[in-house]
């Protein structure tokens, strides 16, 4: 695992959006495909403001997955994609086009949304036991969770399916789809992007006390592991 603190949080957005157009190159290079998982909340703040940056234009071999999503309208201010299509694809901010966005279906319920986002996932890794992404962006919750995976919900042990449904989510709104942990944890690269005093305490709790919580559960197999964190959130990490 790597941990890099910054300074403030538009230099946490130049670190990932680098580290980002980087792991790019490297995936289109050895396979013509970007397989990267957006999550929500600042994450797609971030990324909305860093990704026009980079000098990367060509977007084409992207393909966007998401590591959770709302069961909300695309319309809906809750919708992940939603905030992605409007901040990125409807400005013309990035030449990214809708079709490039592996998109979870709408309007059935979570258990279905959940089996028919795997079925288009295993499009892209045909034969696998697992996928195989190239990034995968998360966040950590003020509670730990990453993704979808709350602390003390039955998800944190699914082992078996690569997406699965919550309706009971803590963090409104409540019903969701998530990766689950094994395909998580089999990702070439994770990285959790995190900003602000709010969530230093957590981040001790996890980085330095090593606690049990979701985001803490984020250990890839064989991948790497990477924390970019500004100096406010990352107040109570020793300085290496
Ligand atoms: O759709 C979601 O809610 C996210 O995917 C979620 O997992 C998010 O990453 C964390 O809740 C952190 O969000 P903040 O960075 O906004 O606290």
């Amino acid at each position: 695992m790597t941990v890099i603190v910054v300074e403030s949080k538009d230099d946490v957005i130049s670190k990932l959006c680098e580290i980002i157009e980087t792991t790019a190159i490297e995936s289109i290079q050895n396979k013509g495909l970007f397989l990267i998982g957006f999550s929500g909340g600042s994450l797609a703040t971030f990324l909305s403001k860093g990704l026009p940056k980079i000098k990367t234009k060509d977007f084409s071999q992207w393909r966007i997955f998401f590591c959770d999503e709302r069961l909300v309208p695309v319309d809906d201010a809750d919708s992940t994609y939603g905030l992605y299509k409007r901040s990125l694809i409807d400005s013309g901010a990035v030449a990214l086009k809708e079709e490039q966005f592996i998109q979870i279906k709408q309007g059935v319920s979570a258990e279905d949304a959940a089996t028919d986002y795997a079925s288009q996932i295993s499009k892209f890794f045909p034969g696998s036991s697992l996928p195989t992404f190239d990034m995968l962006l998360l966040g950590m919750g003020p509670d730990g969770h990453t993704c979808s995976l709350f602390p003390g919900h039955p998800l944190l042990n699914e082992t078996k399916r690569w997406v699965a449904p919550i309706t009971d989510s803590p963090k409104p709104p409540p019903s969701r789809v998530t990766l689950t942990f094994p395909v998580i944890n089999n990702a070439r690269v994770c990285v959790f992007a995190t900003a602000g005093k709010e969530k230093a305490d957590m981040l001790k709790r996890i980085l330095v006390d090593q606690e049990k919580l979701p985001a803490a559960r984020v250990q890839p197999s064989t991948g790497k592991l990477l924390w970019i964190v500004d100096r406010e959130a990352g107040i109570h990490l020793n300085k290496h």
